[in-house]
């Protein structure tokens, strides 16, 4: 309550994204998660912000490798189970190509939007896309991309809610069937997204530090995110190294997957050899339970008269 007598409502993670970015001096450094033990993970380490990869999402839920087979549906559900985890902590959420023409862009806006999706990321890549890191990536036309822009913050605005737009561009290493690619086309698309009205941009596939620090120099003066993908075209930086260079959000999309694909794998490995799992400290089920909210959820039950837990 407020001291006139109206009901506060909780900030949203939209406004808390917006809040984290006015300030200037500040750059929001987000994991990538893309189920709830990931989110929880990256939660508890007291993270101020989220990223629910697509390629995550992609192998976690489907199975498949990032090549565009997550469908809104797919992708619309995992953010709206992350967002929900802890709705104060903003989370970015890829959208990819937006999933169709301008009405299927502006029903992701939209729909993320409702789903307390903090922002999200529209790219310029065909529908058949894949990975940002891998080669040979192909490029709807200008015009098409900025139809999927238009789309997007003209939802945003319609529906009066403060999700960010993000325009991400792969021209750095793709191109359209016209042949525009490169650095300059990359420049060229986000600046034009700058007009169309977008809140920040996603250079993708940045090669080299000194093309990081010409992104920063050259882009209108919106937020610039930085995606950091161990082992992807874009050397690592530390976050007091991209804050330097100017940049206002960092993604680290496969962190959390290269973790885990290496632990499993090790994990599976040695049961399979030698029928036994691998030494080492273990939480046991009560852990496990604990980091996916088991007190709060038992305490909720019994402070509402529930008798199903009391005395576990
Ligand atoms: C950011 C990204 O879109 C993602 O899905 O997380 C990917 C990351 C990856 O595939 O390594 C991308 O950069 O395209």
């Amino acid at each position: 309550m407020t001291s006139n007598g109206s009901i506060e409502r909780p900030v949203s993670g939209a406004r808390r994204l917006r809040q984290m970015l006015n300030d200037p001096s500040k750059t929001v450094v987000a994991p990538g998660v893309y189920d709830g033990i990931t989110t929880r993970l990256a939660l508890a380490q007291g993270f101020e912000c989220l990223y629910m990869t697509g390629a995550g999402t992609s192998m976690s839920r489907l199975g498949m490798a990032d090549l565009g087979l997550t469908t809104f549906t797919d992708m619309h559900q995992n953010a709206a189970m992350i967002a929900s985890i802890d709705p104060k902590v903003p989370v970015i959420a890829d959208a990819d190509t937006g999933y169709g023409g301008p009405i299927n862009v502006a029903n992701t806006v939209r729909a993320y939007a409702r789903a307390g999706v903090a922002g999200l990321h529209i790219e310029d890549q065909v529908q058949e896309k894949r990975c940002g890191h891998l080669s040979g990536k192909l490029l709807v036309s200008r015009e098409v991309y900025y139809n999927r822009l238009r789309a997007a913050c003209k939802a945003r605005d319609e529906s009066e809610s403060e999700i960010m737009i993000i325009a991400r561009t792969d021209a750095r290493a793709g191109k359209d069937a016209e042949g525009n690619g490169g650095f300059e086309e990359a420049t060229l698309r986000l600046t034009q997204a700058a007009e169309i009205g977008v809140d920040a941009f996603f250079f993708e596939a940045i090669q080299s530090e000194e093309e990081a620090k010409q992104v920063i120099e050259r882009l209108p003066k919106i937020p610039v995110l930085l995606n950091m993908v161990e082992g992807g075209k874009t050397p690592l930086m530390t976050t007091a190294q991209a804050n330097k260079l100017g940049f206002r959000i960092v993604i680290w999309p496969i962190t959390g997957l290269e973790a885990v694909v290496a632990s499993v794998k090790h994990a599976y490995q040695t049961l399979q050899k030698t029928g036994m799992t691998p030494e080492g400290p273990k939480l046991g089920p009560q852990g496990l339970f604990d980091l996916c909210g088991l007190k709060d959820l038992m305490a909720f039950d019994e402070s509402v008269g529930g008798k199903a837990y009391s005395g576990s």
